[in-house]
């Protein structure tokens, strides 16, 4: 890429820096057009551009900033931008740089009317960026209604089948991949429903997503933790697989285990292995269905939805309705019954039938390339239909802190891959239940200075505490089936001496 100049001529362009000139004029004659009455310029800018394709053999496609008749930026253009400011952003003269809401590097982009060239498959393609200001007697409302951008692109008519089939997508693809390699992640939390209306009006809020959890830095057995980078890595790239098979692309995944045993930590090193966004989704602000499916169509690609303590946010008890047989009347004819309208899904709360269609509905397949996460402290209370594969497709045990895991947060919080402790914290792991929380808050020093022994010796300390504690309820336990089977022996005993009393008196 290079920048159309003042040393053009002397690289040879020739006709190319004739028709860079005549453009310039053509901008020159935009910009005066300003002062002249608004029907009077349509005819002139019609006129300006049949002349100009009459004579020349070049051809120019515009990329508009905005969709036509709609707020929402165009692809085509962002992905140019994104492309020229990759490819070009070294060369080009005046560039412009915003640093945009949430992200901490700044973005350079061409400045308006400036040129640059690319060379694609020895094809020379020029690229200008356009700023046309509103007419004098528009009012608008919003900023983008004020300036209209957009990138003319400029080449040869004979590339214009290098550019269709092979240039465009190629700037597609490629800008497509900037905006991803810049984009900054994010954590998403839905808003109440009485702030979706109104101006600007979002269902989703966001933050910087910036978890340090990673794979390397959570602790479980490798082989498991290996396998579910391998299903992650699987469904990344299974676009074409998915479509093969006729399946949405999309993957539930339901982390199950008691609390402090790393379900969280795992979304967060998902997200960050994927490099997706996370949207959590708080089920108990959600009202009803209707609410629930539009979060969901507001969702992006290349994300995780989340629905953390699943059992908590929704009663699940309540089984998905079935149809209810019309009622007869004495005289034997079926009762008509009024159909529930939307009113009154206004009044439900999500149900499960509502939520089951949020994970694989017909509409869940809008868009591709997201997954789903469930966590729970209790999968025995989850409504089996919810969890059935092909709805969570994996389900994930998280469980108490493994000699494994023990070795992964050593190294994490004291940066030790062996000592001589490990062989008694290994005994003491194998007998007593500690969840990995506990285990890193143990590990955690207390001064920059990392006294390994010092909390290695905690580490032991608590789990033999643990270990005290596990047995004396366990004995308590014990006493106490004891004294409830002798209770019974009792009761049995006074019954059947009643019952020999009651025979007795029969008797008597
Ligand atoms: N497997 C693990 N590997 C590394 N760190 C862990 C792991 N499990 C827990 N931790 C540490 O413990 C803290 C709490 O873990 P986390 O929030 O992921 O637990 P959780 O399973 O989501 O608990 P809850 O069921 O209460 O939501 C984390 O901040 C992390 O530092
Ligand atoms: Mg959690």
């Amino acid at each position: 890429m290079e920048t159309i100049g003042g040393d053009a001529g002397a690289h040879g362009y020739g006709w190319a820096g004739v028709w860079s000139a005549v453009a310039s004029l053509i901008f020159l004659w935009s910009m005066i057009q300003q002062y002249v009455p608004s029907q009077l310029q349509d005819y002139l800018t019609t006129l300006s551009h049949r002349l100009h394709a009459a004579v020349s053999p070049y051809v120019t496609i515009s990329i508009d900033e905005y969709v036509p008749d709609s707020f929402s930026r165009s692809e085509a253009y962002l992905a140019a931008e994104a492309y020229l400011s990759a490819t070009c952003a070294s060369s080009a003269r005046r560039l412009r740089a915003d640093l945009f809401a949430g992200s901490d590097r700044m973005s350079v982009a061409v400045d308006d009317h400036e040129e640059v060239v690319d060379v694609f498959r020895g094809a020379k393609l020029w690229w200008r960026k356009n700023k046309t200001l509103p007419r004098g007697n528009v009012i608008s409302w919003s900023a983008h209604e004020e300036e209209r951008r957009s990138y003319c692109l400029t080449f040869h008519r004979r590339h214009r089948g290098l550019v269709d089939t092979l240039y465009l997508p190629h700037v597609l693809a490629e800008g497509r991949a900037a905006i991803v390699r810049n984009r900054q992640r994010r954590l998403f939390t839905n808003n109440p429903s009485s702030d979706w209306s109104g101006w600007n009006g979002r269902v989703w809020s966001h933050v910087k997503l910036e978890h340090p959890s990673t794979f390397a830095t959570l602790g479980m057995h490798p082989s498991r933790k290996q396998d579910i980078i391998d299903g992650l890595e699987m469904f990344r790239d299974g676009k074409d697989y998915y479509a093969s098979v006729g399946k949405a692309w999309k993957r539930g995944y339901l982390l199950f285990g008691p609390p402090g045993t790393g379900k969280s930590t795992m979304i967060a090193a998902m997200a960050n292995y994927l490099d997706y966004d996370v949207y959590d989704l708080e089920l108990t602000a959600v009202k009803n269905n209707t609410e629930l499916r539009r979060l969901f169509i507001e969702t992006t690609g290349k994300s995780i939805i989340v629905v953390e303590d699943i059992d908590c946010s929704i009663d699940l008890t309540g089984k998905r309705k079935k149809k209810k047989k019309k009622k007869k009347d004495k005289s034997g004819k079926k009762k008509k019954t009024i159909p529930p309208g939307p009113a009154k899904d206004e009044e439900n709360k999500v149900t499960l039938s509502g939520l089951l269609n949020f994970i694989d509905g017909l509409w869940s397949a809008c868009g591709g390339e997201r997954i789903i996460v469930f966590t729970t402290n209790h999968k025995e209370k989850l409504d089996p239909a919810l969890i059935r594969r092909g709805r969570m497709d994996s389900h994930i045990e998280m469980s108490y802190c493994c000699f494994e895991s023990f070795k992964v947060l050593a190294k994490n919080y004291l940066h030790i891959a062996d000592h001589e402790l490990f062989h008694e914290i290994r005994q003491l792991l194998g007998e007593v239940d500690m969840s990995p929380a506990d285990v890193a808050e143990n590990l955690m020093p207390k001064s920059k200075n990392k006294d390994v022994d010092g909390s290695l010796g905690k580490l032991i300390k608590a789990l033999k505490e643990a270990k005290e504690e596990a047995l004396a309820k366990a004995v308590a336990g014990a006493e106490n089936e004891e004294e409830a089977e002798d209770d019974d022996e009792e009761d049995d005993d006074s019954s059947s001496s009643e019952e020999e009393k009651d025979g007795k008196n029969k008797k008597d």
